[in-house]
């Protein structure tokens, strides 16, 4: 809420039933939170319809209520009991609710671009972040790492609710921020988070296997992805599409039949900007694309193909949004690591290296270890593991992607939330069994174990990929978060081994 201020249903693009007033003095979709004068927007939820706590928010003193027909229904009895209190009934609350958060805020950096796709967003929205910066403007980016760049905030989901989102977005505009790069997560897009926000590009990474615990079809996850382009992004915004997924054809023609303008992005004949060629070495890689007829060639000490297909998905969006094209190539071999992103996190005395990567789902699993492969001359061996309470289907999957991928394979915890860790394990082992993998993968249960372990298996010329975790500074164990921090347990494996600093 933004203290002491107060705006009219007018200011805020609502209208209420039978044309009531109101002055507004705060937002808020948690019934526990209405203050006197409070908008209470009463969400249809996975769990509940936020409705059920109208009555609640009516008696804290709620001067409005957004809500669906639905929820007007639930507190039908309640709402006539208080006929000062204004009821906005809308046909998608969250949509509504997102526009009022916007005009509630008021402010947001002028220039903003989104990037949608199951994996690779906060690595490009990353890469934006820098592309700007290093031209000289004030910029952030905005998702799973929190806010990062010339403002800084943490954020507890990628796409935060839109009252969190524009408070975040105002805040960052007051401090001078003019440049943003956020991630559109499918649950973000599907619930309407961003709708709000003003959007001169988007951009799209690539789609395959993650939340179908949340989304009940593959065509549901990706109708919400597509959201992104055929409802957020305005017909003269432009859209920055990997058209290697064949997925990014699809982007293609839903963003073409809406009018947008296209940059198309990949190795594919014809793409805008055209990847030629990439040549690995053990820390980093050198890039040679095509953009409009003019060869291009910049070093980055980037680990991993894929990234360098975040890079350039990343100038893409920085040209969209303005950017001069020649002087953003400029700023390529200034990109650094993503934190937790294919980032070396150790050396061992015998020169094998440590990687630490987010790769949590079996499509990331596989592009991740395949994408070290040409930096190693010895053996690669994973360690990989999967969350408690999503996806169960993708945990075989991705034992299988591990097993295929990696000369060898240790299978852990990550994150078991309240379901039993062994069974999580067993799914992936079992995945494992499928590819006919049974034989070089291990089991090992405690995380910090499977590190050393790792570790201690490493000989010259080998490297150690520790999958599922990236960023993240804690293992969800029930209810409980245990300090856990993979880049952090390899150097303590490094140090407990080798002796001396890792
Ligand atoms: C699954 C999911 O996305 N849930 C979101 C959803 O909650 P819900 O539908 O489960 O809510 P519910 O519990 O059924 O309650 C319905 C409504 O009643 C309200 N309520 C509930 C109880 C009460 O006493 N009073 C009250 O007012 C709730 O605030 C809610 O608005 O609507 C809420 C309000 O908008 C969101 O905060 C909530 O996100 C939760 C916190 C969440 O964890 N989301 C995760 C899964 C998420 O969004 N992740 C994505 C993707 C990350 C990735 O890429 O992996 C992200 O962008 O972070
Ligand atoms: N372009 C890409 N293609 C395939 N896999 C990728 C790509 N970029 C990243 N990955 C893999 O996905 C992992 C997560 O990357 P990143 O955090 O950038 O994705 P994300 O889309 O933001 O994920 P999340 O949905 O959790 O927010 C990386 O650690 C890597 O293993
Ligand atoms: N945003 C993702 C991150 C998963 C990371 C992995 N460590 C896990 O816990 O499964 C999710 O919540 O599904
Ligand atoms: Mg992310």
């Amino acid at each position: 809420m933004v203290a002491g201020q107060t705006k009219s249903l007018t200011e805020l693009g609502l209208t209420a039933q039978g044309g009531k007033r109101a002055q507004i003095t705060g937002l808020t979709v948690d019934s526990r939170e209405v203050a006197e004068g409070v908008l209470f927007a009463a969400l249809p939820g996975t769990r509940v319809h936020g409705g059920e706590f109208i009555q609640y928010a009516l008696r804290m003193g709620a001067a409005a209520i957004l809500t669906d027909s639905r929820g007007a229904r639930l507190a039908a009895d309640d709402l006539a009991l208080y006929d000062n209190v204004a009821l906005i009934v809308a046909e998608d609350p969250r949509q509504t609710l997102a526009y009022t958060a916007a005009l509630w805020f008021g402010a947001q950096p002028e220039v903003m671009v989104a990037v949608t796709g199951t994996n690779g967003k906060t690595s490009v929205a990353s890469f934006c972040r820098q592309i700007w910066m290093e031209l000289g403007l004030e910029a952030v980016n905005i998702g799973t790492t929190g806010v990062e760049g010339a403002f800084e905030a943490p954020l507890a989901h990628t796409t935060p609710e839109p009252i969190t989102l524009h408070r975040v977005l105002a805040e960052a505009e007051a401090a001078g921020v003019t440049h943003a790069a956020m991630e559109a997560s499918s649950h973000g897009l599907e619930q309407r988070r961003l709708d709000g926000v003003h959007l001169r590009a988007a951009g799209f990474t690539n789609f395959s296997q993650d939340h179908l615990d949340y989304h009940a079809t593959f065509d549901e996850y990706f109708a919400a992805k597509a959201g992104l382009f055929d409802r957020v992004l305005p017909e003269d915004g432009v859209a920055v599409l990997n058209v290697d997924d064949p997925r990014g054809q699809a982007m293609a023609e839903i963003a073409s039949a809406r009018g947008q303008d296209l940059i198309t992005v990949g190795r594919r004949e014809g793409s805008d900007l055209h990847m030629l060629a990439q040549r690995f070495d053990p820390t980093g890689q050198e890039l040679r694309f095509d953009w409009q007829g003019r060869i291009h060639q910049a070093r980055m000490p980037l680990i991993g193909g894929f990234q360098a297909e975040n890079v350039l998905l990343a100038a893409g969006l920085a040209i969209a949004a303005g950017a001069d094209a020649e002087r953003v190539f400029e700023t390529l071999p200034h990109m650094k690591t993503v934190r937790g992103r294919m980032q070396l996190a150790a050396t061992r005395a015998n020169g094998a290296a440590v990687f630490v990567d987010f790769a949590h789902t079996p499509d990331a699993v596989s592009t991740a270890l395949k994408a070290l492969r040409p930096h190693v001359m010895g053996r690669l061996i994973a360690i990989v593991g999967a969350g408690g309470d999503r996806d169960a289907a993708k945990r075989p999957l991705m034992g299988k992607a591990a097993v295929e991928n990696a000369d060898l394979v240790i299978v852990t915890d990550d994150n078991p939330r309240s379901e039993d860790p062994a069974t999580i394990r067993a799914a992936v082992m079992a995945g494992v069994a499928t590819a006919g993998g049974a034989d070089s993968a291990t089991e090992v249960g405690d995380r910090a174990e499977a590190i050393l372990r790792g570790v201690d298996m490493l000989g010259p010329g080998d490297a150690l990929l520790i999958c599922g975790k990236g960023h993240e500074s804690g293992q969800i164990v029930g209810d409980d978060v245990f300090p856990f921090d993979d880049s952090e347990q390899a150097s303590v494996a490094v140090s407990a081994l080798d002796g001396g600093l890792a």
